[in-house]
């Protein structure tokens, strides 16, 4: 089975899709994987959905949210972040945007007049480094190969850092079996109350949500849709009777079961 993700090889995108399959393809967008998985060109996609120091990736919920496809599995990783370059003199630290937000303070206080520059993933700031000596790279310390020099390890501001990714198919893969299930709401209203009684609906059928985050919707400044992960599968009635009753409260607007889903841990 052919796994697109984020590349060039060595992501930390890369590492979470080979638990999945061996043959791994890659993507310079999150929204250019799941726009792929969507169109059915590929069977799995794996993208990040959220950090446990940067919070959500953003661009991982909007092109959910746009798109028609399955979440089958999570999975999470730790993430230790190395400095990677030709020398520890170097003038430009290049790196994807959520890991440089995950090494913020150090960072600051070990190079504060380095400039941060955002690429499009840690392995491309690592290429960046390995093609010019005055940059270094944020990435695995497994990205250094033989030319570069692993001037720090465990770079991250918080020993505990870790990434969940979504693994995601095509919309017919979805399954109502699994130990938790995500959804998207777009209520399309706006009143005193809207948000408690969509909490209301698990709260009072005892489901525990894991993760409730608002983005835009685009359509107009204040309106809001609403990514829920909580911990029951589909095929359960409690959470079958929840959804009936999110769907009434989102009548004017739609409701997504994006499926049900296990955890994986991938440690590397
Ligand atoms: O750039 C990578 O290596 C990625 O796989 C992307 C990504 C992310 O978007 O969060 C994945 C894990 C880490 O949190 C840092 C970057």
């Amino acid at each position: 089975m052919q796994v697109v993700t984020l590349g060039p090889e060595g992501t930390y995108s890369h590492r979470a899709a080979s638990a999945v399959s061996d043959d791994v393809v890659f993507r310079e967008s999150v929204s250019a994987i799941v726009a792929a998985v969507d169109a059915g060109k590929f069977e799995r996609g794996v993208v990040p959905i959220e950090n446990s120091i940067e919070g959500s990736v953003t661009e991982t919920l909007d092109a959910i949210a746009d798109s028609d496809i399955a979440v089958t599995q999570e999975i999470v990783t730790p993430i230790r972040h190395a400095l990677l370059a030709q020398s520890p003199n170097f003038e430009t630290v290049a790196s994807h945007s959520q890991a440089l937000a995950q090494c913020r303070s150090y960072l600051e206080r070990e190079y504060p007049d380095v400039d941060l520059e955002a690429v499009t993933s840690t392995a491309k700031g690592v290429e960046y480094a390995r093609d010019d000596p005055t940059v270094a790279g944020i990435g695995h310390p497994g990205n250094a190969g033989d030319d570069l020099v692993v001037v720090a390890e465990d770079i991250q501001d918080r020993s505990s850092n870790s990434t969940r990714f979504f693994v995601v198919a095509p919309a017919s893969e979805r399954s109502q079996g699994g130990g938790k299930s995500t959804v998207v709401v777009y209520p399309n209203a706006n009143y005193p109350g809207l948000l408690l009684e969509l909490l209301e609906a698990f709260a009072e059928r005892d489901i525990n949500l894991s993760r409730i985050e608002s983005r835009p919707s685009g359509n107009r400044l204040g309106d809001y849709l609403f990514h829920i992960d909580f911990e029951a599968g589909l095929y359960e009635d409690r959470a079958k009777e929840a959804l009936e009753e999110v769907e009434e409260i989102a009548a004017d607007g739609w409701v997504k079961r994006l499926g049900s889903y296990d955890r994986q841990h991938v440690v590397d």
